[in-house]
């Protein structure tokens, strides 16, 4: 486990006390609004600040420890660290920038150079010049240049923010592949929901210095205290499911959870591939009885076991199912019109559901497959170098990248 339990109060007024536990593999996402903190975390952990107190450790290396009297030098932590700006060696090729990062480390050299340029589709770039680059190639370089210093750890500061909607896209499916194929604890910061759902396995949600929430996204995606920052149109709840048909000729699939079956545009996953569910809570609408003359297809009986209200003039009402819950956002004027309280059996009327391919064990939405045919290649999709460890063969993410 990645283990953060520090406080730190800086000059400008602003207190950090964080307390944060990330799994030691994946991608866990420091969310929140700017200013709250999530960079000094950052450098916290790189060690280029020092909090005033705590512990800061990565499985059994501890890089502080206040009580102990631990600081370990930055550059005995071992931590690969990426900037929203590439930061290149603007005098050196991108080999050379490559090579710097791998000369720098007296780290056993897991992490090899041909892969590292294989997975980040850089090969043809390496006789270039920095200046001569996309900022998304750029970024790549820099990516690589970090995980060529082989770390124990990579720290990713608003890697995407200074790069367009398109180069986004480009570098995106990158960074799944990272995900999935390197065994390597990623703390990544965003404040971009999108990035965050596409991403991360776990999240802690920061605001004001503090760690309101952190757990597995989905966990924290539910909360309805987290509306302010996560957004009241992306709360929401995920699901494991198995794809369970293929309506070909309707352009449905079927997936399967513990709940009940939902009907989602064609998943391009074989019949029993594991697929998550993403219903967001403004996607749900519930109805007081059995919903006949709807066009909605998604619907699910269950009792409601909480309503919170949030903010502006909506309402959270969470549904408890037989086995999970699933959570609504409607407006209070609803909640009192219907006379919604806990204990009531409601109908969630689902309107739309993401699905998307994460293997087992990820509790991240990942790629969404919004309706690709079954046989359409993932377009922007890397293709995984052979060298490089599968975490589950074939249940890549299928859908554009
Ligand atoms: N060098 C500094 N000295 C004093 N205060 C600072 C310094 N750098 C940042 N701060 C303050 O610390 C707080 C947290 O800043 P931080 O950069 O960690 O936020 P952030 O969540 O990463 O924000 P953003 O998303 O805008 O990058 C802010 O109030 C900021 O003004």
């Amino acid at each position: 486990m990645i283990e953060i339990d520090v406080t730190l109060a800086r000059s400008s007024g602003f207190c950090l006390e964080a307390n944060l536990m990330a799994p030691d593999m994946g991608i866990t996402a420091l969310f929140g609004r700017s200013g709250c903190g999530k960079t000094t975390i950052i450098q916290l952990v790189a060690g280029s600040l020092t909090p005033d107190r705590g512990r800061i450790a990565v499985g059994d290396v501890v890089f502080w420890d206040s009580q102990q009297g631990i600081n370990l030098p930055m550059e005995q932590r071992g931590v690969g660290y990426v900037f929203q700006d590439a930061r290149l060696f603007p005098h050196m090729s991108v080999e050379s920038n490559l090579r710097y990062g791998e000369r720098r480390t007296r780290r056993a050299r897991t992490i090899k150079f041909d892969t590292v340029v294989a997975m980040l589709g850089i090969g043809h770039l390496l006789k270039r010049q920095p200046h001569t680059l996309s900022g998304g190639e750029k970024q790549r370089v820099a990516i690589g240049r970090a995980l060529l210093s082989q770390p124990r750890l990579l720290l990713m500061d608003e890697p995407l923010a200074s790069l367009d909607e398109m180069r986004k896209g480009e570098i995106l499916p990158y960074l799944e592949l990272l995900r999935d194929e390197l065994k390597l604890p990623i703390l990544y910061v965003s404040h971009s929901i999108e990035e965050v759902l596409r991403l991360s396995d776990a999240v802690a949600a920061l605001s004001d210095g503090k760690v309101l929430a952190c757990g597995a996204l989905a966990d924290v995606l539910s909360r309805p205290e987290l509306l302010p920052i996560i957004g009241r149109f992306d709360l929401g709840t995920i699901f494991d499911c198995t794809v369970t048909g293929h309506d070909e000729e309707m352009g449905l699939s079927t997936v399967s959870f513990a709940d009940g079956d939902l009907r989602v545009p064609l998943v391009g996953r074989p019949v029993g591939a594991p697929a998550r569910a993403r219903i967001r809570s403004r996607d749900v609408s519930l109805s007081l009885s059995r919903p006949i003359d709807v066009s909605v297809t998604n619907r699910i009986c269950g009792t409601i076991s909480g309503i919170t209200r949030a903010e502006g003039p909506f309402s959270d009402v969470e549904v408890s199912l037989a086995h999970g819950k699933l959570h609504s956002l409607v407006t209070q004027e609803s909640v009192l019109r219907l006379g919604l309280e806990p204990g009531m059996t409601v109908w969630a009327m689902i309107k739309a559901v993401t699905v998307d391919s994460r293997p087992p064990g990820f509790s991240s939405p990942g790629a969404e497959i919004l309706n690709p045919p079954p046989s359409h290649p993932a377009p922007g999709r890397p293709p995984a170098h052979p060298a490089l460890r599968v975490v589950s063969a074939g249940t890549r993410p299928q859908g554009p990248g």
